[in-house]
C-alpha cells in the first residue's frame, strides 16, 4: 500500500488541471463538447492594400523595421509590407519574445485588426506567426477559457480530445429522421472546425442545425435525468390519505367564508388525486399574486389530518409563516385542529412544549420557518408536507423535511406527500425543464370581484406631491404600504433608511398613525405591527421588503414605492401584489430616480404595461436569464449551457416526448446518452 506521501503528489492537480477544472473540463466528453465563443477566419491572406478598417484579417508580410520607442508611451513598432503596401504594427505591453520574432527580413503572419491610425493603416497588439506552413481550411475557433490557459493549448488539448473521443451517434437513424437532426459527429465537427462558407451569422444566433443537434442532445439528457428523478420517486412509498376518516373537509369548506374558484377546486382534486396514490406527491401549485394559494394548502391539509396524519407547512420567513399559521388556525382551530408554531425565535419553555406535542401527535398542523427541519423536531406520523415559496429553498432543504417522515416510518421507509407552492408564475418551458419532477397545478383564476391594480410611475422629484397625495387618500379611509429603497451594500443603511422615511412621514402627517416595520423587529414585535395594521389601526405601513412575499391586508389598497428602479421586475410585482386584494379600487405608485438605465427602464415600463405575473415572468426571464430567475444558483440547480429557454421551447418538447418513450421502451438508449452527457457534470443529475 503505497504511504501518503507518496499518494499526496498524484491526488494533487497541476496547475494546468487546475484550470481545466475550472472550466469544468475534466473528462474526454467535457473536452469534445466544449464549444467556440466564436471563430476567426485565417484561411485566407488578405493584400495589405485590401485591408479594410474595423475587421479582422490575416497578412502575410516581410518585417521593414522594428523598434521600441520611448515617447509619448513605451511601446514596440514595427512596419510590414507585402506587394500590396504597407502597414504599421503596434504593442504597448509587450514582451521580448514578439521583439525577436520582429526580425527586419523575416515573413511573418500577421492576425488583427486593421484601424487607421495617426500614420495610415496599423494593427494594434496582432498575432504573429511563422510565415510557413500550410493555411488552415477550417475557420479557427475561439473556446470560453481562463486565465493562464492560452487559446493556443486550449485549442490543442480539444483538437486532441476530438481525434479520441467516442464521437458515434447516441441517437438512431429514425430519431434524427423524425426531429430532423445531422449526426452528433458531423454537428461536433463543424461546430469545432466550421468550414469558411457556413453563415458565421447562423453560428452566432445558434440556428445552425449544427447547434439545433447539440442543444436537442443536451436537453436530452435533462430531460432524462429529470424523468429518473420522477420515476425514482414513484417508486418510493407513501401512505395513501384518502381523507376518509373524519368530515373535516367537508367542515372547513363550509367554515370558509367564500366559495372556492374553479380553480382553486381542480387544485384541490389534483392533489387529493395525488395524496390516494401509494407513492408521494411532487405536486407545486403555482399561482399569481393573490389567486388563493392559502385555501387550496389548508384543503389538502385538511385530507392529510383527516385520514390521521400530521401535516408540516414550511415558510421561508417568519411573517409569512406567522401569517399562514393565523389563517389556518383560524380556520382549522374551531373545527378542532391542534395548529402549533414552530421557530427558531421561540422561549425554550414554548420550544420544548412544541416540540412534544408534534412528537406525541397532538399537534395535527405544524406550521414554522426552517426550524422545522432541525434534526430534533420527531413527527408522530407525518403525511403531508407543504413548502411556501419553495424555490426559495434549497434542494438539500426539501431533503430534509422529507426524511422527516421517513424517520417517523422509519420501519418501513415511507415518504410524506409533498406540496410546494409558488407566487413566482414559471413560464412553461421553464417549469418543463427546471421542474419537470414535479406536477404542476396552475391557479390561473383570481377570486371574484377584484379589480386591476392602477400602476403609476412618478418621479422622485415629486415626493412631496405624492406624500400629499397619500395623506389624503389615507384620510378617506384606505390604508396604505410605503415601502423603503432597497439598499443591497448594506443592511443597516436599509434599516436606517427605513427608520428616518417613519419619521419623516410621521412628522409630516402627526394627525395618521403611521407604524414601521422592518427585519430587525423581533418576530412578536413584528406580529404586533402587522396586526394592528390589520385591525386598521395603523393607517400607513412603512415597510422594508420584509412584506414582499405574501403579507395579506385586503384592505390595503395604496402600494407606494420608493426608488422601485432599484427593484427587480418579480419583486416589483410581488409587492405590488399586496394591494388589490379587497374589492377596493388599487393604485400602485412606483417612484423613481433619474436617470434610469436601459433595463430599469424596462423594468418599470412592464410594471406599468401588465399585470398579468405570467407575462411580468416571461419578461423577467427575458432580462435576467433562468439562473437568476429561479435562484437556482443558491439551489445548486445546473444551468442549460446550450439551449435557450426563450427561443427552445420545441426542442424542450421533442427532448421531452422522447425521453419519456426511451425510458419505459429503451432505457438502454437514454443510459447510453446520459453518460456521454452527464460524465463529469454530475450537477445535471438533480436530487
Ligand atoms: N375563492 C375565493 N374567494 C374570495 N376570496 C378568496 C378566495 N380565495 C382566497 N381568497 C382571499 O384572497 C386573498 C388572497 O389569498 P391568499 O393569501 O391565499 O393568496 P396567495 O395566493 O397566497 O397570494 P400571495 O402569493 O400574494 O400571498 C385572501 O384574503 C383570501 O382570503
Amino acid at each position: 500500500m503505497p504511504s501518503q506521501a507518496e499518494s499526496a503528489p498524484r491526488n494533487k492537480l497541476t496547475p494546468l488541471q487546475q484550470r481545466l477544472q475550472r472550466l469544468g473540463l475534466q473528462h474526454e466528453q467535457d473536452f469534445i463538447v466544449h464549444l467556440p465563443l466564436r471563430y476567426e477566419d485565417q484561411t485566407q491572406v488578405t493584400p495589405i492594400a485590401r485591408l479594410r478598417p474595423g475587421q479582422a484579417s490575416l497578412v502575410e508580410a516581410e518585417v521593414l523595421q522594428a523598434d521600441v520607442q520611448f515617447r509619448p508611451r513605451r511601446q514596440l513598432q514595427a512596419r510590414v509590407a507585402d506587394d500590396s503596401g504597407e502597414l504599421a504594427l503596434r504593442w504597448l505591453n509587450f514582451y521580448p519574445s514578439q521583439q525577436k520574432a520582429l526580425e527586419v527580413g523575416r515573413r511573418l503572419r500577421i492576425w488583427g485588426e486593421a484601424r487607421l491610425g495617426f500614420n495610415g493603416l496599423e494593427m494594434v497588439h496582432p498575432r504573429l506567426n511563422q510565415a510557413s506552413g500550410m493555411l488552415s481550411s477550417t475557420l479557427t475557433p475561439i473556446y470560453p477559457t481562463t486565465a493562464g490557459l492560452a487559446q493556443p493549448s486550449l485549442r490543442r488539448l480539444i483538437t486532441q480530445a476530438l481525434a479520441r473521443a467516442d464521437l458515434s451517434d447516441t441517437l438512431p437513424d429514425e430519431v434524427r429522421r423524425r426531429f430532423d437532426l445531422i449526426p452528433f459527429e458531423q454537428a461536433i465537427r463543424c461546430l469545432h472546425h466550421p468550414s469558411p462558407d457556413v453563415s458565421l451569422a447562423s453560428f452566432e444566433d445558434h440556428s445552425h442545425p449544427a447547434w439545433h443537434r447539440i442543444k436537442f442532445d443536451e436537453l436530452l439528457a435533462q430531460q432524462l435525468s429529470l424523468a429518473m428523478a420522477r420515476a425514482m420517486r414513484h417508486s418510493q412509498k407513501a401512505w395513501p390519505l384518502d381523507g376518509h376518516d373524519g368530515d373535516l373537509v367537508q367542515r372547513l369548506e363550509q367554515a370558509i367564508p367564500f366559495a372556492l374558484t374553479g380553480a382553486q377546486q381542480r387544485a384541490v382534486a389534483e392533489i387529493r388525486a395525488d395524496m390516494l396514490r401509494a407513492h408521494p406527491m411532487h405536486r407545486l401549485l403555482q399561482g399569481d399574486v393573490g389567486s388563493g394559494k392559502t385555501v387550496v394548502a389548508a384543503m389538502a391539509a385538511a385530507i392529510a389530518i383527516d385520514s390521521g396524519f400530521q401535516v408540516a407547512l414550511m415558510a421561508p420567513t417568519e411573517i409569512l409563516a406567522e401569517q399562514h399559521f393565523r389563517k389556518l388556525a383560524d380556520w382549522l382551530g374551531p373545527l378542532g385542529v391542534q395548529t402549533t408554531w414552530l421557530t427558531g425565535s421561540l422561549r425554550t419553555r414554548q420550544r420544548r412544549e412544541a416540540l412534544e406535542s408534534i412528537a406525541n401527535g397532538n399537534a395535527r398542523l405544524v406550521v414554522g420557518t426552517q426550524a422545522l427541519i432541525q434534526t430534533h423536531v420527531q413527527f408522530e406520523k407525518l403525511g403531508l408536507v407543504v413548502l411556501d415559496e419553495q424555490h426559495r429553498f434549497g434542494v438539500g432543504q426539501r431533503l430534509e423535511l422529507n426524511r422527516k417522515g421517513e424517520e417517523a416510518e422509519a420501519a418501513v421507509r415511507y415518504m410524506p406527500h409533498q406540496l410546494s407552492m409558488s407566487a413566482t408564475p414559471i413560464p412553461r418551458t421553464l417549469a418543463m425543464t427546471f421542474f419537470a419532477d414535479l406536477d404542476v397545478s396552475v391557479l390561473d383564476e383570481l377570486p371574484p370581484g377584484r379589480s386591476p391594480v392602477v400602476t403609476k410611475l412618478i418621479s422622485m422629484d415629486r415626493r412631496d406631491e405624492v406624500l400629499a397625495h397619500v395623506g389624503d387618500e389615507i384620510r378617506q379611509g384606505r390604508q396604505a404600504y410605503w415601502v423603503c429603497p432597497l439598499v443591497e451594500e448594506s443592511e443597516a443603511l436599509q434599516l436606517q433608511t427605513a427608520v428616518d422615511t417613519h419619521a419623516l412621514l410621521a412628522q409630516a402627517m402627526p394627525d395618521l398613525s403611521i407604524g414601521l416595520v422592518h427585519g430587525r423587529l423581533k418576530p412578536d414585535e413584528k406580529a404586533a405591527v402587522m396586526e394592528a395594521f390589520r385591525q386598521g389601526e395603523i393607517h400607513l405601513l412603512v415597510a422594508t421588503t420584509v412584506i414582499e412575499v405574501g403579507v395579506d391586508v385586503p384592505n390595503a389598497s395604496l402600494m407606494l414605492i420608493e426608488h422601485a428602479e432599484r427593484f427587480g421586475l418579480a419583486q416589483l410585482h410581488q409587492l405590488r401584489g399586496r394591494v388589490g386584494r379587497g374589492s377596493a379600487k388599487s393604485v400602485c405608485l412606483l417612484m423613481y430616480q433619474t436617470p434610469l438605465s436601459m433595463v430599469a427602464r424596462q423594468r418599470l415600463r412592464a410594471m406599468y404595461e401588465t399585470n398579468d405575473g405570467f407575462e411580468i415572468a416571461r419578461r423577467d426571464l427575458e432580462q435576467r436569464g433562468p439562473g437568476e430567475f429561479l435562484g437556482v444558483r443558491q439551489s445548486g440547480q445546473a444551468l442549460l449551457r446550450f439551449a435557450d429557454l426563450e427561443t427552445d421551447g420545441g426542442l424542450v418538447e421533442q427532448a421531452r416526448t422522447l425521453a419519456a418513450e426511451w425510458l419505459e421502451q429503451q432505457p438502454e438508449l437514454a443510459q447510453r446518452h446520459l453518460r456521454r452527457w452527464m460524465r463529469g457534470r454530475q450537477d445535471y443529475l438533480r436530487s
